[in-house]
Parts: C-alpha cells; structure tokens; sequence
C-alpha cells in the first residue's frame, strides 16, 4: 500500500515538473493537438463510412447533420431528400451515429422483411433505450447475442400469449361490444367523438389485459396513462432539441438526472411508475380470484393472470413483468385511437368514398343490425376503406421504433454498418406516387386490382403501417380486427360530415395535414358533424349499445390506484429500488390505494 501511494506521488511530483518544464501554454497546446487529432480521425472514420453508405446531406464533425433536423415532422424532410438524391435509402448523421431512412415499400421489404434474421435488433438509443425501458421492455430491446436473442423471444412469446393471432379471436366479444358503445356515445355525446374513440381502445385493451372496463372517458387510466405515453411519443422523434439532443451528445447521458437536458424524462424516481403497471397487474389477478367460478367462466382470463403464471418458467424480473403488461396501453390505446380518429378526418375530407361504402353496407346489411366480421366477404368496398385507412395517414408514422441489423450488411453496394439505426420512413413509403398515385387522395378503390390507380406492393395486405420482419407490431391481429369492426359499424351508422359554422350555415373546412408531430401521429383536433343516418338505424344503435353494456356488466369495476398518486407516494418510499419479499414480490409498491 505504502509502495503505490509513493509511486502515485512520484507520477504526480514527475508530470508536475514536467508541466512545469514544458510550460502551460506548450502542454495546453499539446492537449488541444490531441483532441483536434481525435476528432480528426474519428471524422476521417465517419467519411470514410460515408462514402459507401447511401447518400445524404453531408456532415459535420461531432454534430453530424443533427442541425438541420426540422423543427418538426422529419419524415417530411426525408422523404424530401430521398426526392432530391433520387435514392430509396438516406443516410443522415445524428451527432457521429449513421441513421439510414428507407423511404421506398421494396427497399423496406427487401432488408427488413427477407433480411429478418439480421434485422431483428434495435440500435443503442439513449432516450428511449439507456434512459427509457431499455432492455427491460420488448420495444426498445437490442439483440446482441444470443443469450439477448433469447430473451427477446421470451417476451415475444409472452405478448403473442395475450395477443397473438389465435388469441385475439377469443377477444372479438369483447371489441364487438365495446364498438357497440362507441356508437352509442356518438349518438349521445358525438361532439366528444375522440374522447369516445380514445375509450374504446384503452377499454379494450384494459379488459384483455386487466379484465377492467373503462366505463368513462374521465377515468384516470386514459387521463393520467395514456396522456403520459401521447407526451413520450411526442418526444421521440429525432430532433435537434433536448432531450432527443442527447442522441447527439450521448456523453451528456452520464451526468446526473437535474440537470436541464434531462428536461421531459422524467426523474428517477418516476422509474417507479414500471412498478404502478406491476400493482395494477396484482389487483387484476385478485380482484380475478374473488369471482365465482361460472363468471371466471364467462370471460377471458385477464392477460396478467397468464402472463405471470406463465413467465414463472423464464424468472422475469418485475420491470420486465410490468413493461409487458404496461405495453397493452403504451403501443396499443394510443396508436389504435388515433387510426379511428383518422378515419373520422378521411371520412370529413372525402364524403364520396363515405357514401360508396354506406351504399355497400346497406345493400349487405340494411338498417337493422349493425356489421359484423361475419359480413366482410361480402363487404369488399368496406375491407378497401379499411385498408386506406391504416395507409393514408399511418399513425406510427416512421414504423414505430428503429431497426438495426446485428452485423453488416450491403444494400445496392452500399455498406449499412452493424449497429447503424435504420428507420423505415412510412410517410414516405405510403406516399409514393408510383405505388399509390395521387398519394393524398383517400380513395379505397386503389385497391381494387382492376383500379388504373391500383399498383403492385410488396406483402399481401398492401401497406406497411405495423412494421417489420420480427418486430412487426405484436398487437396487429387485435388492432386489424377492432378497426375493421368499428370502422364498419360507424359507417353503417353515421353520416360523419365537415361541421357548418352556426352563423354562415357554411361547412368547416378540415385541413388533412393538420397532424400531430409525435412518433404515433393523429389529426390536430377539428370538429365535425356526427349524425345517425336514419331512425331505424337509430333504434338499432340504442337497442345494441344497451345490449352491449348488459353484456359487459361483468368486466365493470375499480381499480384503487392512480398513476400520479402513486408516483408521489413511491417518491418517498422508493429512495432506493424496490425490496422483495421472499415470494419475489415488490413489498415497497404496496401503496395507499385512493
Ligand atoms: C393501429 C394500431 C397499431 C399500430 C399502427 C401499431 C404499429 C406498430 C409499429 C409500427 C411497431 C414497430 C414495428 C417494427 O419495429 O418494425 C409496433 C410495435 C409494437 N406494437 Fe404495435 N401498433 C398498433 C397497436 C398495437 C397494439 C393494440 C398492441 C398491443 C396490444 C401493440 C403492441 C406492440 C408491441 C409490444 C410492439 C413492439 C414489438 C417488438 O419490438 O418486438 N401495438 N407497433
């Protein structure tokens, strides 16, 4: 010991001299020549990458082309750029990181579906990966190794559990109902239409989930929740601002979490609020446990039964439970609401399209019961209206979280380096006038093959709105089958037309660009006209939504707990991470419940 601590004071006295023989001015000059040297090579390095990547702007040193990120929507901009260089792939730096932006369905196609296997990671985000969930939540998790690899299809397999395609046949009751009401509450209420649509989708995602219904568009869960990840989604887009600034500055992620970058994140002790998801799960599974078993019998397990009898196997830690749980609200309420409230703005801006579909379904249908799955083979106009929605306006605008491929790999000659953020630009890809001419125009008869506006596109649904290859959307089943039904059923019911201004008399104009500038986009808010389109229909909308809420009395109840109370109530109890007990459950999350 006494030998280092006379070594460690030698070194001192020997660079102390040494300093002083140099000068301060000289050694000062000598850092500054190794800094410059650094950033040098490691410029060199990034142009050297540069030249066999796929072109894009060209970039600094240290802040790559971060700043000239618009201040908004850049998926606007990179589809721009694509145009400009008249190349599907754009490579664009964020700080010293390559991003590649595919804006073209075949590029998409050819590397992130038939390259799968290689395309599966995410690449290092710090917002949303190192100060986010990170590899604690499927959507943010990299793969670079096997053993990563392995976890991953863990938690892949316990969401495709709850919501995989065979599962979320057993859930069509559910979504059938619920639709039923958002009906309903349009005929009463029609002016709060989003609010309704927001509803459905957090209730049936609830009830899948939780086994809860969400009576009430004032419940905490869609006011406290589901705002909470609309202002996450909002802060992950690539932007030249902080937090998203970190990106570009990733050292600045090392510093302690008060200083003014980390603004937005959330604090420390917020990371707790995995822990809320946890506590909701364990009421759900005892509120499940006190019913009779014939009305267990009557419903779907909840999710969060399974999934925590299930993920005994693997051993999962509680963030891992609790994220899997949390996702049901944070990928699924928000996105799905969202593709609802775009169908309303398409059906506001383009009424023809509206009317050929009513025209169909009154054919099929008639006026006195509403559409069901059964009737789609017979309602093709209707699966074309359904399709158009989920491509004209995609509400997970740039494919939701980026891709990126666990080795390198070449595309068109040109190199995409292992760990490089690729980002499928969907904007861009459902906009392209060669596969959908006159891209703005929302026109469901594109899809009919005998259409002169119909193109050839790669896969067989004909848009790209749920992703890719192994990490396609896990909740696609759930969320085709819920849009497609309301969808119909609001289509057979209404006619949804541009608001008219009380004193003119003159209808509103709505602006199909007005959207929102967050990851899951959805129309800036706009009022309309909601009206029942006969009284038969009426009648037939009042007798099934009361129906509906008979049917789902069964899933009706409380939850005692509340997002942002119990975030305060952790603050004090949650200084350090949570304690166990010895069944592994958390003893600090057992909050006062409201
Ligand atoms: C209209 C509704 C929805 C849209 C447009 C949508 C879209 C997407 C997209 C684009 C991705 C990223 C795919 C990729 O990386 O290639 C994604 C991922 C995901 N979605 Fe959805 N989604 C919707 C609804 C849902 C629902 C209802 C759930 C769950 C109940 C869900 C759960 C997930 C999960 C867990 C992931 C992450 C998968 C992974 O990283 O492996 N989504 N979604």
């Amino acid at each position: 010991m006494l030998s280092e601590k006379l070594i460690d004071s030698f070194t001192l006295f020997k660079l102390q001299s040494a300093i002083a023989d140099a000068g301060l001015f000289n050694v000062a000059l000598a850092l500054l020549a190794v800094v410059a040297t650094a950033i040098a090579a490691d410029y060199a390095h990034m142009l050297y990458l540069r030249s066999k990547m796929p072109p894009g702007p060209f970039p600094w040193p240290i802040v790559g082309n971060t700043f000239t990120l618009p201040d908004t929507k850049p998926w606007l901009y990179f589809e721009e750029l694509s145009k400009k260089y008249n190349t599907p792939l754009i490579t664009f730096w964020i700080g010293r990181n390559p991003t590649i932006w595919i804006n073209d369905a075949w590029c998409a196609h050819d590397i992130l579906e038939k390259k799968a296997q290689i395309y599966t990671s995410r690449p290092r985000m710090v917002v949303f990966g190192e100060l986010g969930s990170g590899q604690a939540n499927l959507v943010t998790m990299r793969i670079r190794n096997q053993q990563e690899r392995d976890h991953w299809r863990i938690h892949r397999k316990l969401m495709h559990v709850g919501v995989g395609v065979q599962s979320v046949r057993g859930y069509r009751e559910i979504q059938n109902n619920e639709s039923k009401i958002v009906a309903y509450d349009f005929l009463r209420e029609p002016k709060e239409y989003v609010k309704h649509l927001e509803r459905y989708a957090t209730s049936v995602v609830s009830i899948i989930a939780f086994g809860r219904r969400v009576a009430s568009y004032n419940d905490p869960i869609i006011t406290e929740v589901i705002a909470l990840m609309q202002l996450a989604a909002d802060l992950n887009v690539p932007g030249k601002s902080f937090p998203m600034l970190l990106e570009t500055f990733p050292i600045l992620a090392k510093f302690p979490r008060f200083m003014p970058w980390f603004k937005g994140l959330g604090t420390r002790s917020q990371k707790g609020g995995h822990y809320f998801f946890y506590t909701l799960a364990q009421e759900a599974i005892e509120q499940y446990n006190q019913k009779s078993p014939s009305e267990q019998a009557s419903m779907p397990t909840p999710y969060v039964k399974t999934l925590f009898d299930e993920a005994k196997k693997y051993n999962l830690p509680i963030n891992e439970l609790s994220g899997l749980t949390g996702n049901l609200f944070g990928a699924g309420a928000d996105t799905s609401s969202s593709t609802l409230v775009t169908f309303v703005l398409a059906c506001c801006a383009f009424p023809d399209a509206m009317e050929k579909a009513q025209a169909e379904i009154d054919r099929v249908i008639g006026p006195n019961r509403s559409p069901h799955w059964d009737d789609s083979p017979r309602l093709p106009y209707v699966n074309a209206f359904v399709k158009e929605v989920f491509r004209w306006r995609s509400v997970a605008i740039i494919g939701g979280q980026p891709h990126s491929p666990t080795q390198d790999d070449t595309y068109n000659g040109w190199l995409i380096p292992a760990g490089s953020w690729v980002q499928g630009n969907v904007w861009a890809i459902h906009h392209h006038e060669r596969e959908f001419p006159d891209p703005d125009r929302f026109y469901p008869d594109r899809f009919f093959e005998d259409n002169d506006h119909h193109r050839p596109f790669p896969g067989d649904r004909g848009y790209m709105t749920f992703g890719w290859g192994r990490r396609v959307c896990s909740g696609q089943a759930l969320a085709e089958q819920g849009t497609w039904v309301t969808v119909a059923r609001l289509l057979w019911g209404f006619n949804i037309r541009k608001a008219k201004d009380p004193k003119t008399g003159k209808q509103i104009d709505v602006d199909i660009f007005a959207f929102t500038n967050g990851l899951n986009m959805r129309p800036q808010p706009f009022p309309c006209e909601i009206v029942p389109r006969s009284e038969e229909i009426k009648e037939a909308i009042l007798r099934e939504g009361e129906q509906a809420l008979a049917d789902l009395k069964l899933h009706d109840g409380e939850t005692r707990y509340r997002m942002s109370t119990f975030y305060q109530q952790q603050k004090r109890k949650l200084k350090e991470e949570p304690v166990l007990d010895e069944h592994g459950n958390v003893k600090v999350v057992k909050v006062k419940a409201v």
